[in-house]
């Protein structure tokens, strides 16, 4: 009888460990669960091994060489490096402005290299945004006319582009110069409307290429202050390439690129 109630015991305790064993496997996968959804959800842009390479004539210039970047929703990143390291490759890459020799980019999940070229042209249209060093705005179109243009292409109503416009324009602080030609607007000023018009749609992404170029540094600061209250205040994710130091003070990190390489 003794020897059974022993026997009983010594089952009760192997199945008690075994319980144990079993409730630490369930709350190990958890984690990993948990971890995993978090990388899937987290990130909107995924630059999968990257190779972009240009011919000129005879020669071959490798200006990315297998790059991997991960972006998460909500980040303001700097891609920094020498002249000629590949940083706008890599913004076009990523801002889906050129297509790379190899690898692939995923943005919010899709991946883009199984678009067509129209397909692309449509998802740029209305899910990314730009703004480039030289503004690159309609000179004969006024503020209001360069955003309600782009808001037009996407197929929004009049009054959707109208008041989408006057409400982005303010935003930048230029609600006062709604009418005003590019031609009558300093450096900064013409930066900003770009800025508008490249926000005016709410993109998952707004991809900048050295926007303070052409700007003097308390002109730049005005723009990036901008970039990072969008980024702050409405979760606005930037990709922004610069070759100034102080600019990547307002991103969240740096991609660092030297010959075309990921260095950090
Ligand atoms: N369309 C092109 N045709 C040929 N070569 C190109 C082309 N675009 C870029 N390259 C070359 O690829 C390399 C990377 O260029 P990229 O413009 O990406 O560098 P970058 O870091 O942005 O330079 P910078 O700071 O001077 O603008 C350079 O050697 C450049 O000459």
């Amino acid at each position: 009888m003794e020897k059974i109630r022993k026997q009983t015991e010594d089952a009760v305790k192997s199945m008690d460990e075994i319980r144990k064993q079993t409730e630490n496997t369930v709350k190990s996968m958890d984690i990993i669960r948990k971890s995993t959804d978090d990388t899937i959800t987290d990130a909107i842009i995924e630059g999968i091994d990257i190779t972009r390479t240009f011919k000129m004539g005879e020669v071959e210039v490798r200006a990315l060489r297998r790059v991997n970047v991960r972006i998460r929703r909500g980040e303001f990143i700097a891609i920094m490096g020498p002249s000629g390291s590949g940083k706008t490759t890599l913004l076009n890459q990523l801002g889906l402005l050129d297509t790379p020799n190899s690898g692939k980019v995923i943005i919010d999940g899709s991946d883009t290299s199984r678009l067509s070229d129209s397909e692309k042209g449509k998802f740029r249209l209305h899910n990314l945004g730009y703004v480039f060093q030289d503004y690159a705005l309609l000179p004969e179109l006024n503020a209001m006319e360069n955003v309600y243009i782009s808001l037009m292409m996407q197929g929004k109503s009049k009054t959707e582009c109208e008041s989408a416009a006057a409400e982005i324009l303010a935003a930048v602080g230029l609600g006062d110069r709604l009418q005003q030609l590019p031609s009558k607007m300093s450096g900064g000023q013409q930066q900003r409307v770009s800025i508008a018009r490249a926000l005016a749609h709410s993109p998952e992404v707004l991809f900048a290429d050295e926007p303070c170029a052409n700007l003097d540094s308390e002109t730049s600061k005005e723009v990036l202050d901008l970039f990072g209250k969008f980024n702050q205040e409405k979760g606005q994710t930037i990709v922004m390439v610069t070759h100034e130091e102080w600019h990547a003070e307002y991103a969240d990190r740096v991609i660092r690129l030297k010959d075309g390489i990921v260095q950090e």
